[in-house]
């Protein structure tokens, strides 16, 4: 029936659709198709169950495992050309296959919501008309409908289609054309206006780039060298040796050759400058992607990639699914950075995608950080990665000096040592600024009872409530609830209650107590809430007087704060012991970041470090700047018990409110895979734990499961991830259960 010739065979559409099966969806051409080719990656809207999606054509076949009766023609084929390219289309497959996710919803991840929506007109496409069939008998339908019937033959008279602006030039008005709608005449496609790239100006900067150290000159040129072929490098340089100059030379040698460098930054809201310091150096158009962007300005941006205008694109994770036009060159600044990692929904790590696409791009990428993930760190001596140094400061800063502060037996107001104040006095006297860092917001942790030992915990997760002071009450990190602070406790009725910890409220009390006349910046995530709130504080910062920062890591990410010459970590122990595998990587990585905050210019930076555990191994690595030896004891540790990077690991989750049903799901996932007899081989080289409760057994009212997978190769742990998701997706029991599947996690949460 939706064929233009009953002698071909069928065409089975098959399409991507935005729901969480992962599987392609089988349709029939449209009812009046004539046979326009179906191109992979246009978008078509058809009907799911009682409702319409936008689904993207991925492929076509003469063949469909579905009963001919059971399939429905597509409603309408959106595009005339695919809008999204085909290099990005299997980088979207292979991230959903990689991942073990649905491509309908990676798509959702890669795409700008205009896409998804299956708008675009006005968005840098144009609507054109043609006539629904090739049909002449179709004009005795419209025989007392003049205008209809002249404007139909028009449309004849153009198979590819007309504009409104081409009817209307033509003659035609637009209700004409909508009475023809209205018959189902004519239909809609969106088809592609011709990429109105400019070319870029001729002088390529704006401001002369630096004179660079020889280190740096060596990274510039070996990484230029590469343009037009893959190569993954790892540059790992101290804290403030340069490697943005490093990235902003190599972009210039990209750019020379007319191709497009996209960059990948952490947090762009955390850190305005590392994007001002791209749009001052150079002249061609830089299109920024972050979650903080309208619709249309996403769409923009995503234009001005795909079309070659934008010669740089910077963004957050998600930009790694951007259309190039004339790929040059990836950057991945802070490459150890969590926020890479997608904690939800499609768990890929952009910066592994971004390796792969590089490889199917051609294009060198750059993996840089002070304090490369231990990962990238194996790749780089496995020779995987080429690695390039910067071992220096640039310019004349020297590396900080690391001291540890013993606590033991140490007098503390509000968590910091009284032998703090004359040191932190003498370095604003200097006209210097100190950050203080403390890795916790609001007041206290929590508020505990000491007649009785009451504790303020959340009803909904296995988690205390965190005072807070301003405005006063008692908060859940991880759900939100709120709730009054008690006078008297609630259990004993006694007015005992007292906060234990401290959180960067607290710290700031005693801070304005010892220091009333001096500026004091608190940058957390209550205080950066508000729009703009983050850019105000750092200008505040900027002006370079005489002030006290203080703050969680949002102050310890890739800022330049020339006027720190002094650092102090309030509590480096709480992250000594902790039980994720990756818990001390995680920790060096931060106070390594942190103390590289101290001494970046004119003055020499000193770090003093609060613990009770100066003895520490690790500590003692990094007091010495030796992050090197810690790293490679830390691998040594995880070769020992085949941890990643010498394994490989996937996490399956579920999540319910019902106690008993998200463990049993698993359960019933495990035994059933028993059965089968590849799953039999496959036990020998995967190890499955779990079902475990998940360390924070309780979330936002929901009883948390998980089951981990372990193996020394890919392929297996694949394979048999496989069949566990199949178990799931068949089980009644999973749509009483969230289950998710997390494949490289990195948070064992
Ligand atoms: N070749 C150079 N000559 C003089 N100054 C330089 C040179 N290269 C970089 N700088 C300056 O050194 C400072 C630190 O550089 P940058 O912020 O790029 O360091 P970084 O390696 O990114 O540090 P981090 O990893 O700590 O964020 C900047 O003010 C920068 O302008
Ligand atoms: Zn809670």
């Amino acid at each position: 029936m939706s064929q233009p010739d009953s002698q071909a065979p069928t065409t089975y559409l098959q399409v991507a659709l935005p729901v969480p099966f992962r599987r392609l969806f089988d349709y029939y051409p449209p009812r009046r198709w004539k046979g326009e080719p179906l191109k992979p990656g246009i978008r078509v809207k058809v009907s799911f169950g009682n409702r319409q999606l936008i689904g993207v054509l991925i492929n076509t076949s003469h063949h469909s495992d579905w009963p001919a009766d059971k399939l429905k023609p597509v409603l309408e084929l959106i595009d005339e050309q695919p809008l999204i390219p085909p290099e990005l289309l299997k980088l979207c497959q292979w991230t959903a296959k990689y991942y073990h996710h649905s491509l309908g919803e990676t798509l959702q991840v890669a795409l700008p919501a205009v896409l998804r929506q299956g708008k675009t007109a006005g968005y840098g496409t144009a609507t054109k008309y043609r006539a629904a069939t090739a049909d002449q008998d179709q004009t005795i339908a419209l025989s007392r409908a003049p205008k209809q019937l002249a404007a139909y033959k028009t449309l004849l008279e153009h198979p590819s289609g007309l504009t409104l602006a081409g009817l209307k030039g033509l003659g035609i008005a637009s209700h004409i054309v909508q009475g023809l709608r209205q018959k189902q005449l004519i239909t809609e496609v969106q088809s592609r206006e011709p990429a109105t790239a400019k070319p870029w100006p001729s002088n390529l900067l704006r401001q002369p780039a630096l004179t660079l150290n020889p280190a740096q000159q060596q990274a510039v040129t070996t990484v230029s060298q590469q343009l037009g072929q893959f190569c993954c490098f790892l540059l790992q340089g101290v804290t403030g040796s340069g490697k943005t100059e490093v990235y902003l030379q190599i972009i210039e040698a990209c750019l020379k050759q007319k191709r497009q460098a996209l960059v990948l930054i952490p947090e762009i809201g955390l850190t305005p400058q590392t994007l001002q310091r791209f749009q001052a150096r150079f002249s061609v158009p830089i299109a920024t992607l972050h979650s903080n962007l309208t619709d249309l300005e996403r769409w923009q941006a995503w234009q001005a990639a795909a079309s070659g205008q934008a010669g740089i694109i910077i963004g957050t994770r998600s930009a790694i699914f951007t259309p190039l036009a004339n790929p040059g060159v990836i950057i991945i600044d802070e490459e150890h950075d969590g926020s890479f990692k997608q904690q939800d929904n499609l768990r890929y790590s952009a910066r592994d995608v971004a390796v792969y696409r590089a490889n199917q791009l051609l294009a060198p990428i750059v993996l840089g950080s002070a304090t490369p993930a231990l990962e990238s760190l194996y790749n780089a001596a496995m020779g995987r990665y080429q690695k390039l140094e910067l071992p220096d400061r640039a310019g004349d800063a020297k590396p900080p000096a690391i001291n540890m502060l013993d606590l033991k037996g140490k007098p503390l107001s509000d968590g910091l040592a009284l032998d703090l104040q004359p040191l932190m006095a003498s370095h604003l006297a200097t006209g210097n600024q100190v950050l203080v860092f403390i890795n916790r917001r609001g007041f206290a942790p929590t508020l505990i009872c000491h007649e009785c030992g009451w504790l303020s915990d959340c009803s909904h997760c296995d988690a205390h409530l965190t005072l807070h002071r301003y405005p006063p009450l008692l908060r859940c990190h991880h759900c939100g609830v709120e709730e009054n602070i008690p006078t008297l406790c609630p259990q004993c009725q006694q007015n005992s209650l007292h906060p234990v910890g401290t959180g960067t409220e607290r710290c700031e009390a005693t801070l304005s107590q010892w220091f009333p006349e001096t500026e004091l910046i608190r940058i957390d995530r209550d205080t950066t809430q508000r729009k703009n709130a983050m850019q105000e504080l750092l200008e505040k910062i900027h002006q370079e007087k005489p002030a006290i920062l203080l703050g969680t890591q949002m102050l310890a990410k890739g800022h330049h704060f020339p006027k720190v010459s002094l650092v102090v970590v309030v509590d480096a122990d709480s992250g000594l012991f902790s039980a994720d595998f990756r818990g001390v990587e995680k920790l060096a990585q931060l106070l390594t970041q942190v103390a590289g905050r101290a001494g970046r210019a004119a003055a020499q930076g000193e770090v003093i470090i609060q613990t009770h555990q100066p003895d520490h191994r690790m500590l003692q690595l990094l007091q010495a700047g030796l992050y090197d030896e810690l790293t490679q004891s830390l691998l040594k540790e995880r070769q020992g018990l085949s941890l990643p990077p010498f394994g490989y690991m996937v996490l399956l989750r579920a999540e319910s409110p019902h106690q008993q049903k998200a463990e049993a799901l698993l359960n019933e996932a495990c035994q059933t895979i028993q059965q089968t007899d590849l799953a039999a081989s496959l036990f020998n080289s995967v190890d499955i734990l779990g079902p475990l409760p998940a360390p924070m057994e309780k979330r936002q009212g929901r009883f948390r499961y998980q089951l981990a997978l372990h193996a020394r190769q890919r392929q297996p742990l694949h394979q048999l991830t496989q069949l566990l998701i199949q178990c799931l997706e068949n089980s009644k029991l999973s749509r009483q259960v969230r289950w998710s599947v997390d494949v490289d996690p990195q948070d064992m949460g």
